[in-house]
């Protein structure tokens, strides 16, 4: 709803909706009803438009284009029209956020006036739509087309000072926004509204409106391929400067409706959701993060300050917090600062930090060689090779000489927390904190709650996470937890197509045209043959199986025959300029296809006695994105995954999944489970010796349902009780 009242003779209009005062039915009602009611009044002069609580309205509700309520009148256009009409001087006072239908609404408005510390901005295409009341024909007629292509088409925040250059806003005031914004209407409560009603003036200078949109539509379509809404904001840009206002509005709309009703815009507001869900857990027990209090974290430490742990470093101290790093010897612990170092000179140079915050942040750093001086620290992360007789040692050692209450956490990427936890005397306060590189700029953290570790920890580590600008999802303890298990029959299938007739840039083009950046053969060779080879050596250890022998290893979807014929002849991958690609030079990004690999290829398959056949694109794409999809279904029925949105969550954020698709689940459900069941089947009946092909009992449930279960329903049917 909107708050009504009177000051004088200044209406003032709370929007009033917490926590972010989404412009949900109601509100646009209250809004609508307010200005009509001053508009009446003969004793108000002027009317200021605000938010009442952390900020102004930062957009429509998302939930309403799902419900439809977002249509009901008054809609958005309706109330910015409402607004602007208005005989009497309409000032929005912006604090916090005006973003989205927010910002509509105070383009609507006569006047803008913002606190120091605001921030405007069209982030519509992160959710798949357009600033559809208004906002593509309104902005341009105040800021122009060039500096409303950029914010429109990326969605980013502007900052008060650069929104008062540009001319979004009319002036910057201190102190309380809503005072400000009464002595402000107050004093253009006299002036003519003429020239203040965006919908009437003109864009300036469109002399060069074609080249503009036309190089924006070619930035657009290079940087976002295959996404709909930055297209269709240019688009509804170009008419802004060629057609007048009444018409261009209801391009806008008929854009916003395309938009609206595509599936990219559902999966990326359902993606929208689902991060803002994922910090949200509950355990067995029915322990949560509604019931448990977190402990204070007041200080850090590190160990390893290779690259992982040289982020996780940045991480803590861009956050504010002390950080002790811990190394074996000199020289390790040299590399490590001095990697952390020339990362944030790297930050100064490109002027995304001051080199006196720098100096600042880096002053919270502090080296050492001995596990003693950790005996202070909340919360210390090992980040050591992966390699379990090391982590139980190093385990070993901070259990000694931490204090009783601190947190010892783990950034291993798949081994078992709980063995590594019975290292220590405290079980309870032992968790995995899953980075993913580079850690100080990814944004997942899949935290691994052992057996043992207490809701505490859960809380304690969760909030830390936050703290360090990190989004993280509570995942069950077992081999890779659910991103790097789901990462495994993947990559297994892509490396099996090329031994039944593909070739590396085959498989990986139909991956990249799918939507994820780099494909599973160039991926390897950016992790480093050498790397995955010596991770199947270690799993068939784990396993008892002897990693030379194809009748062991086979059978656990540990065979894969090319790569070890590369890793034999020393192509390492990116590294060493020649993998399942070859490189320009040692470390060049540019992966090039190799006649050399497919002569070892065709050489192996020979030996084999395999007839090589046409791997078409479609069995390509099932092969290696169904086999994931089915993992992703098994660990949910496993509980090892909470919900889909998690196993989506983790993906977007860790993978590179395609955000426009909502991640694995989300997908999925778009596909229709009994379809994906039934190729997933097929390839059961194919591969049997394959173990990823055995369909997931959740998924084979949920495709005999008479009517499609909901994924948010889909927790209902894993047979299996939580592993959290
Ligand atoms: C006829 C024409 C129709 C429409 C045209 C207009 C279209 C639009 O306006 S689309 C919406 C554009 N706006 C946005 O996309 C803003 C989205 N929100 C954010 O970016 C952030 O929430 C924030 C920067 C505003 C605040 O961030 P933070 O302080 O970190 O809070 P959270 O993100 O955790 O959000 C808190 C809480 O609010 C919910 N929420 C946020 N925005 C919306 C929204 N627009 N609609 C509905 N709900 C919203 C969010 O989910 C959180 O909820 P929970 O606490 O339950 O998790």
């Amino acid at each position: 709803m909107a708050d009504y009242r009177k000051q004088g003779d200044v209406a003032v209009l709370h929007a009033n909706n917490p926590p972010v005062n989404a412009l949900s039915y109601h509100v646009r009602q209250g809004l609508y009803d307010g200005i009509e009611a001053a508009e009446k009044d003969p004793s108000v002069k002027c009317i200021v438009i605000c938010g009442k609580g952390k900020t102004f309205p930062v957009g429509a509700d998302i939930r309403e284009f799902a419900s439809g309520s977002a249509k009901k009148f008054p809609n958005l256009i309706e109330v910015c029209d409402k607004i602007e009409a208005c005989t009497k001087p309409v000032v929005a006072a912006i604090h916090g956020f005006a973003l989205g239908g927010g910002l509509e609404i105070s383009l609507g408005c006569h006047y803008r006036i913002g606190g120091t510390s605001c921030k405007v901005g069209f982030p519509e295409v992160n959710i798949g739509v357009l600033p559809g009341a208004g906002g593509t024909q309104r902005l341009p007629r105040v800021i122009g087309l060039k500096p409303s292509l950029d914010i429109i088409t990326s969605g980013c925040h502007v900052g008060a000072k650069e929104a008062l250059k540009l001319g979004i806003l009319d002036k910057i005031v201190q102190g309380d926004v809503v005072t400000e914004g009464i002595k402000f209407a107050k004093s253009v409560q006299n002036q003519p509204l003429h020239g203040r009603r965006v919908s009437t003036m003109a864009v300036p200078d469109v002399s060069q409106a074609n080249a503009l949109c036309n190089s924006a539509m070619a930035e657009v379509k290079r940087k976002s391929s295959g996404l709909l809404a930055p297209v269709a904001c240019v688009k509804s840009l170009r008419v802004a400067a060629q057609t007048p206002y009444k018409d261009g509005i209801k391009i806008e709309s008929a854009l916003m409706l395309q938009l609206m009703t595509s599936g990219q815009a559902k999966a990326l507001q359902y993606a929208f959701f689902a991060e803002r869900l994922a910090s949200k857990w509950q355990v067995p027990g029915g322990a949560s993060h509604a019931t448990v209090t977190p402990r204070p974290v007041k200080s850090c430490a590190v160990v390893g300050g290779g690259y992982m742990g040289s982020g996780i470093v940045m991480c803590i101290l861009n956050a504010g917090l002390p950080c002790i790093l811990v190394e074996a010897n000199q020289k390790f612990l040299d590399r490590g600062i001095k990697m952390i170092q020339g990362l944030y000179a790297g930050s100064v140079k490109l002027g995304k930090m001051s080199e006196q915050d720098a100096k600042k942040t880096l002053s919270l750093l502090k080296p050492t060689l001995r596990y003693e001086d950790l005996k202070d620290v909340d919360v210390v992360i090992e980040a050591v090779f992966e390699d379990m007789k090391l982590k139980q040692e190093v385990f070993g050692k901070l259990d000694k000489v931490c204090k009783k209450d601190a947190l010892l956490c783990s950034n291993t990427s798949t081994l078992n927390i709980d063995k590594i936890a019975s290292a220590t005397r405290r079980p309870d306060r032992v968790m995995g904190m899953h980075f993913f590189a580079p850690a100080y700029y990814m944004k997942l953290l899949e935290n691994i709650r052992g057996a043992e570790t207490s809701p505490q920890t859960v809380a304690t580590v969760t909030q830390l996470s936050v703290k360090i600008g990190k989004v993280p999802v509570l995942v069950g303890n077992c081999h890779g937890f659910v991103g790097n298990r789901m990462m495994a029959p993947y990559t297994t299938e892509a490396q099996r197509l090329l031994e039944e007739g593909a070739y590396p840039h085959q498989v990986d083009q139909v991956i990249e045209e799918f939507g994820i950046p780099i494909g599973p053969l160039k991926v390897g060779d950016l992790t480093g043959l050498d790397v995955s080879w010596k991770i199947t050596r270690e799993v068939s250890r784990m396993l008892g199986l002897d990693h030379t022998k194809r009748e062991d290893v086979e059978p656990f979807g540990l065979y894969f025959p090319v790569r070890n014929a590369l890793y034999e002849k020393g192509r390492l991958g990116r590294k060493t300029g020649a993998g399942f690609y070859k490189y320009e030079k040692a470390g060049s990004k540019v992966a090039i296809p190799d006649p050399l690999v497919m002569d070892i290829i065709d050489h192996h398959c020979r030996e084999e006695g395999i007839d090589r056949r046409r791997i078409p694109p479609q069995e390509i794409y099932e092969r290696c994105l169904y086999s994931l999809i089915n993992e992703g279904f098994k660990t949910l029925e496993e509980g090892i995954a909470a919900r889909p949105e998690d196993v989506d969550i983790i993906w977007l954020l860790g993978y590179g999944w395609p955000r426009y698709t909502g991640g694995p689940m989300h997908f999925a459900s778009q596909i229709g489970l009994r379809r994906l069941y039934g190729r997933i089947e097929y390839y059961h009946n194919k591969y049997p010796d394959r173990d990823h092909w055995t369909p997931s009992r959740l998924l084979k449930t949920l495709s005999q349902q008479e009517h499609p279960v909901p994924l948010a329903q889909w927790g209902q049917f894993a047979s299996t009780t939580s592993r959290l």
